[in-house]
């Protein structure tokens, strides 16, 4: 794979001096916050986000449907606190134009939203938004009554023309490349005449936890849905059609994009507080303190968030990261960084996210002189001493955070395009520098 060329700015990767000592405000989570635009934009009356994420996937989830005539207004929450986004649901209205950038929840979220359109929707995105899997939305859309015009390959660029309505029902899908094949379906299920019965017939199903936000957000908005877990068939689910309720939603922090920081805590052999970690959430970064416990670390979640404390030691770890793959990146650097091996196993789907994370993470970790291999489902990570170099990135925002976690640790390390973490987290450098207390 080659790096990308486009964007050479190389960012000096801070140096830990020594512990770390911070409390990091980590803004909202881009799962939660483009779910909840979705569901607010199909509801019957008008809802607020509170403390939403602004970042590229974000702001391009809201200017797309702000193109197909929702209102979203800048404000304060109805209580005076917060920023907020208000969300006017109208009519979904073609002809617009969807760009995507390489936003999966924005390729694969809004098809079924545009069936429900009164027009055409066409949706472009990043070059590698082509290669990332679309076919589960687009048959899915095609068997529940939608039209699309695509190249054939099951991918972008595309055209869906809605009609105003979709039939809906039963469908059934493989999921094993992206879980957001059945988040989609399910998010716009309640609008479709007959709701949706989505069947996953794949040999695995990846980022579950992911699907079990999806059914409780829809849950808190008034829809009826049924799972597997709730007595329902294993592998279908149900949602039945039905008005949305106009929420007031706060979005919790995005616990993924906590992980650098927690991560450097277990570097330093410092202490993070993360404000707000919420008690109970279907965030997938939920996981970290149990597999950053095993790495070495210990936490304690109180009512003002999650203080979490490393020893000095980083442990390798064997896990399987099938539930969580987005961790994938920063516990691999962790795991270069650790006093034994790791496997990580579970994440072959990682081939098709933002970029091949899989060969992206053998790659620049081997390039500092490290000892990466890959395998069919994941990595194999000996830890090595490792030397300072330019850590590509691949317009991955992951790459770049787990560039930055190595560099806390290894002199000399140059992130090529910093930049590409504005994708969830566009603050980075500037947190990370104060984390720093720089
Ligand atoms: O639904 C979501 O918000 C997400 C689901 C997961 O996608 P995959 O199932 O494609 O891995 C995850 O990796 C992605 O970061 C966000
Ligand atoms: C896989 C990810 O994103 P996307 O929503 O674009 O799939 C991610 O954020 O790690």
């Amino acid at each position: 794979m080659a790096p990308n060329t486009a964007h050479t700015a190389l960012w000096p990767a801070p140096h830990a001096s020594g512990a770390v000592d911070a409390t990091v405000h980590v803004p909202g989570s881009k799962s939660v916050t483009n779910r909840a635009l979705v569901l607010a934009a199909l509801a019957s009356e008008p809802g607020w986000l509170r403390r939403p994420l602004r970042s590229r996937d974000t702001l391009l989830m809201a200017g797309a449907l702000r193109a197909m005539g929702v209102g979203i207004e800048e404000g304060v929450g109805p209580d005076g606190s917060g920023e907020a986004w208000r969300v006017l649901p109208t009519g979904l209205h073609g002809p617009a134009s969807v760009d995507v950038g390489n936003a999966g929840t924005v390729m694969r979220f809004l098809p079924p939203v545009a069936a429900l359109a009164d027009g055409p929707v066409r949706f472009d995105g990043d070059p590698r938004s082509y290669e990332r899997p679309l076919h589960g939305v687009i048959d899915a859309l095609r068997e529940l009554g939608a039209r699309i015009d695509d190249d054939g390959r099951g991918a972008l660029p595309l055209t869906v023309h809605g009609s105003g309505a979709l039939e809906g029902g039963p469908v059934s899908v493989d999921a094993s490349s992206s879980s957001q094949f059945v988040s989609a379906l399910l998010l716009s299920g309640p609008r479709f005449n007959q709701g949706v019965e989505v069947r996953h017939t794949g040999a695995s199903l990846p980022s579950l936890p992911h699907i079990r936000m999806t059914v409780d957000m829809l849950r808190a908005v008034g829809a009826q849905v049924d799972t597997p877990e709730s007595g329902g068939e294993p592998n279908v689910w149900r949602v039945a059609p039905g008005a949305l309720l106009g929420r007031d939603l706060t979005i919790e922090p995005d616990l993924s994009n906590a992980q650098p920081f927690l991560a450097a805590a277990l570097v330093t052999g410092g202490k993070v507080l993360v404000p707000d970690w919420p008690a109970r959430t279907t965030q997938p970064g939920d996981r970290l303190r149990e597999i950053f416990t095993e790495m070495g670390g210990s936490c304690t979640l109180t009512e003002y968030g999650l203080e979490f404390t490393g020893s000095g030691a980083i442990h390798g770890i064997d896990v399987d990261l099938g539930d969580v793959g987005e961790l994938t990146p920063g516990i691999a650097a962790l795991a270069a960084l650790a006093d034994s091996p790791s496997t990580l196993r579970g994440v072959s789907h990682l081939r098709l996210h933002e970029t091949d994370r899989l060969a992206a993470l053998t790659k620049e970790i081997n390039e500092l002189g490290g000892d990466v291999t890959e395998t069919a489902d994941g990595l194999h990570i000996r830890p090595r001493a490792l030397h300072g170099g330019i850590f590509h990135t691949y317009d991955d925002h992951r790459m770049a955070t787990a560039g930055a976690v190595i560099g806390l640790a290894v002199a000399g390390v140059q992130i090529e395009n910093v930049a590409t973490t504005a994708k969830t987290l566009p603050d980075f450098p500037e947190l990370w520098a104060g984390m720093l207390g720089n």
